[in-house]
């Protein structure tokens, strides 16, 4: 019953709902009494000759209206306590949905997409059957069933009604005692149940790896082996669940038997009448759904439990990068200076640090080029900058203020970033582009499309800019889906534009032309661009080259050929390739 504890925000927030929906199970209980009432009267109108064809009408039409009311007040309990529980699944879906949009890279580290799936699909269904099944269950078998008790207790004997359910406090001690088996087997049943479906979605992303690296088998095992985990978790819960009811079933016998003797010696003695001893049977027949009802309930209480604290779990976990309430909402332009001593991934503390005494300083308008070997910390940085890590000795400032002190609202749309895996979305390439906001105007979009040197591709697919992508669309090219992730962060005319490598699969012709327009169009506003081609970063302003978290050496495309380091032999090396491979 503890879920209806934690659940209390909610139920007081829907109690109108709910006060309606369970005053309509009252309506319903009370109705119901009425049948086996009017069956003992007419079996004794009958045992004294006295049934008449116009009493047994007025007590099928009494009975009819009965029904009728039935129908009634049972669609208005449906109505509202279903409806208060779908209103409960929308709630805790909204909040985790945006839960998740503020957590950091940690969160998406510890939950995994399968997982976090699950909890916001399958885990919310379990706790709305709390808010619906549970609440509708609980609400009829207590009322149901005290309703009847009473109604033996006044219509027949309470003596009899009381012996008759001596035996119903063991449901009570039964329940409690499965209802812990059950919270923890289902529990376990919903984490195997969130491996599966983070296989199945990682299979399904990886399908073409899969199949490419011949692992077909190996992954189908590996689901197989998964798949009877959950079954094996099932088959717990289901043998948890399975024990109530036949515990119910003898519970129910033993009414009977009691009735019968004990009931047939009050006819036999004439403390009671046999109308009286039949409208009883009936109702003890009226006491099964609530006894069952019971064990329903434990299992809907125990299952939404579970899974209401998997969702809480997660809507409990906090992010590092806090948004400043009071912070500047102001855009953030102006010089760019990092100004980093060390920086150590949360979950690596015992490792090097990611980044170590990295000093620059950004002016607007001006270019700044990383480039060094893989894991050198490139990404690292404009992790920093994109307020995915706030963790660090140091600090970034853009026009004199730290970026931790913007509010996050204004800071991170003023900025365009394009990662190394860039992302399509199901939608026209119109859509993707604009992704940012559905307002902008179609010719913005054509001439971000044109800035990064997309347009005329684009004029070469079947419908153009409403051509659809992403899953059931066409498929891109490894350079096109580039440059739509550029012209996706161009269109905003971001303050600070931030490429990750984002110009790795587009032929040397296409990124001059790009570079070229960016020089052109950004001149008040700063661009950062990680890069392993040289001829990505050799006309920036300043140029860091990373090794191992650090800048190993720095300077313009001319000073650093000079050193004749890394940054040089790496440029003759990749000249020599091109001149090899015969390009330009
Ligand atoms: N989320 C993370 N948690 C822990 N360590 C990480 C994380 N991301 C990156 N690292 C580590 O930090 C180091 C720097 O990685 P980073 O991605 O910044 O390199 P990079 O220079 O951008 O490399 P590349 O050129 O391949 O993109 C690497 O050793 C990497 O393994």
């Amino acid at each position: 019953m503890d879920i209806f504890r934690k659940l209390g925000w909610f139920f007081k927030d829907q109690r109108n709902n709910y006060i309606r929906g369970v005053l309509d199970l009252l309506m319903t209980a009370l109705l119901n009494m009425l049948p086996p009432f009017f069956i003992g009267y007419t079996v004794n109108l009958l045992v004294a000759h006295q049934l008449t064809i116009s009493k047994l009408t007025g007590i099928l039409l009494i009975l009819v209206v009965d029904a009728l009311l039935l129908y009634f007040f049972r669609y208005l309990w449906a109505t509202h306590i279903w409806g208060g529980a779908t209103i409960l699944e929308k709630i805790l879906r909204k909040r985790l949905y945006a839960h998740f949009m503020t957590m950091d890279e940690q969160f998406y580290h510890k939950y995994r997409t399968g997982d976090l799936m699950a909890r916001a699909t399958n885990d919310l269904n379990q706790v709305r059957n709390v808010a619906g099944s549970g609440i509708l269950t609980f609400a009829d078998s207590i009322i149901g069933g005290t309703v009847t008790i009473i109604t033996m207790m006044i219509v027949v004997d309470w003596r009899l009604t009381l012996i008759a359910i001596l035996p119903f406090p063991l449901l009570a001690v039964m329940s409690m005692q499965l209802g812990r088996k059950m919270h923890s087997a289902f529990g376990a049943q919903q984490d195997e149940f969130s491996t599966l479906n983070n296989k199945v979605q990682e299979s399904l992303s990886g399908m073409k790896a899969i199949k490419t690296l011949g692992q077909e088998q190996a992954d189908l095992a590996d689901m197989t082996k998964q798949n009877r985990k959950l079954l094996t978790a099932y088959k717990r819960v289901e043998f948890v669940a399975a024990l109530y009811d036949p515990f119910t079933s003898m519970i129910i016998v033993l009414a009977y038997v009691v009735t019968i003797i004990y009931g047939g010696w009050m006819v036999l003695h004439h403390v009671i009448n046999i109308g009286q001893l039949v409208s009883f049977i009936a109702y003890i027949s009226m006491l099964i759904w609530p006894m069952f009802a019971i064990g329903r309930l434990f299992n809907i209480i125990e299952r939404g439990h579970a899974s209401y604290d998997r969702v809480m779990e997660v809507l409990n976990e906090k992010t590092s990068i806090l948004d400043d309430p009071s912070g500047l909402h102001a855009e953030p332009h102006g010089d760019l200076i990092i100004d980093i001593e060390n920086f150590t991934y949360p979950d690596e503390a015992d490792e090097q640090p990611a980044l170590k005494n990295v000093h620059v300083t950004v002016k607007a308008g001006e270019t700044l080029g990383l480039v060094g070997r893989v894991g050198a910390g490139k990404s690292t940085l404009m992790k920093l900058l994109l307020r995915q890590f706030d963790d660090y000795q140091g600090a970034i400032t853009i026009a004199g203020t730290d970026i931790k002190h913007y509010a996050l609202d204004s800071y991170l749309p003023a900025l365009g970033y394009v990662p190394q895996e860039n992302f399509l979305f199901s939608t026209t390439i119109r859509e993707n582009i604009r992704f940012a906001s559905p307002q902008i105007s179609d010719e913005a979009v054509i001439a971000a499309a044109k800035k990064a040197a997309l347009h005329d591709d684009i004029l070469l697919l079947p419908k153009g800019y409403d051509t659809e992508v992403g899953e059931h669309g066409i498929s891109l090219s490894g350079g096109q889906r580039q440059r739509l992730a550029i012209a996706r962060a161009l269109i905003i005319d971001p303050e600070v534009l931030i490429l990750d490598d984002a110009l790795s699969a587009v032929d040397a012709r296409t990124e001059t032309a790009i570079l070229a327009t960016l020089k052109a169009e950004r001149a008040n506003k700063t661009t950062i661009i990680a890069a392993h081609r040289i001829s990505s970063v050799m006309q920036a302003e300043n140029i860091l080259v990373f090794d191992h978290g650090e800048v190993s050496e720095r300077g313009t495309h001319h000073t650093l050929l000079k050193v004749e380091g890394w940054y040089a032999d790496m440029y003759h090396r990749q000249q020599l390739e091109i001149k090899l491979e015969g390009g330009e």
